[in-house]
């Protein structure tokens, strides 16, 4: 199966508040979208296409030599979108498969990305990582006063990389109105009707969000 990679990286990194976009900081002295990177190409990716920061291209092309960039936009969907169309348009290969992942999962083993790119093998159209909630999980009104539980047997955290047949995802773009802005790949999908299929996801996948994330990733990668 040739699958090609795009890895989204055009996030400021808001809530991490470092003073880099948050795919160029550092996790062992190497940005974290160089590790997402070889996540993907360790994996099975044939290809990777980044989505940066149109204002930070010097930069990324200096993190990343050798790597195809692409323009991201103003919103995790609109870069997918963007690398999408750099891998999938005219005069491109053709590609089976597509894995989405994001720059801010820079510790996500290759296993999982060969766990999508089988079960894509097997016939899936789209595959997600997931891994069970753990903690009991609750609604809560304006106040903050707990007003129910919610039984969490059938709740998972998504994670990337995810998986797509090439043209289940380009269609579900397409479909996709301008504007609408959707968390993952995989509600793109969805909201074209295409069954997402779960695979077994990874702790070492965890998203870095803010400032403990990336203090965790730094103990997990000296003990790597
Ligand atoms: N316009 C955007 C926004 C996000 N992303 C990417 O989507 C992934 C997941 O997003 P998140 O971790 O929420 O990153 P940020 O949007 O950068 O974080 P924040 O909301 O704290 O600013 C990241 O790898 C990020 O670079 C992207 O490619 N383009
Ligand atoms: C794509 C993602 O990482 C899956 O867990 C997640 O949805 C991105 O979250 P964001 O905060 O909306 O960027």
């Amino acid at each position: 199966m040739h699958a090609v990679g795009i890895v989204a990286a055009a996030g400021s990194g808001l809530r991490l508040g470092a003073d880099l976009p948050k795919a160029l900081v550092p996790l062992a002295g190497r940005p974290l979208v160089a590790w997402a990177v070889d996540t993907l190409r360790a994996g099975g990716a044939a290809e990777v296409v980044v989505a940066v920061p149109p204002e930070r291209r010097t930069e990324f092309a200096a993190a990343l030599p050798g790597v195809r960039l692409v323009d991201g936009g103003a919103t995790r969907t609109a870069s997918v979108r963007a690398a999408l169309a750099a891998v999938t348009g005219p005069g491109c290969p053709p590609v089976d498969a597509v894995l989405v992942h994001d720059a801010a999962r820079p510790l996500t083993p290759p296993d999982v990305v060969a766990r999508v790119l089988r079960a894509l093998a097997a016939g899936a159209r789209a595959v997600v990582p997931v891994l069970p909630v753990v903690d009991t999980t609750v609604v809560v009104d304006g106040q903050g006063i707990v007003t129910d539980a919610v039984p969490r047997a059938t709740l998972r955290r998504v994670q990337t990389p995810q998986g797509f047949d090439r043209r289940t995802l380009e269609d579900a773009y397409d479909a996709l109105p301008d504007g609408v802005e959707l968390t993952d790949d995989a509600a793109v999908v969805r909201a074209a009707g295409v069954p997402v299929q779960t695979v077994k996801g990874d702790e070492r996948a965890a998203k870095i969000t803010v400032a403990h994330d990336l203090a965790l990733a730094e103990l997990q990668a000296v003990r790597a």
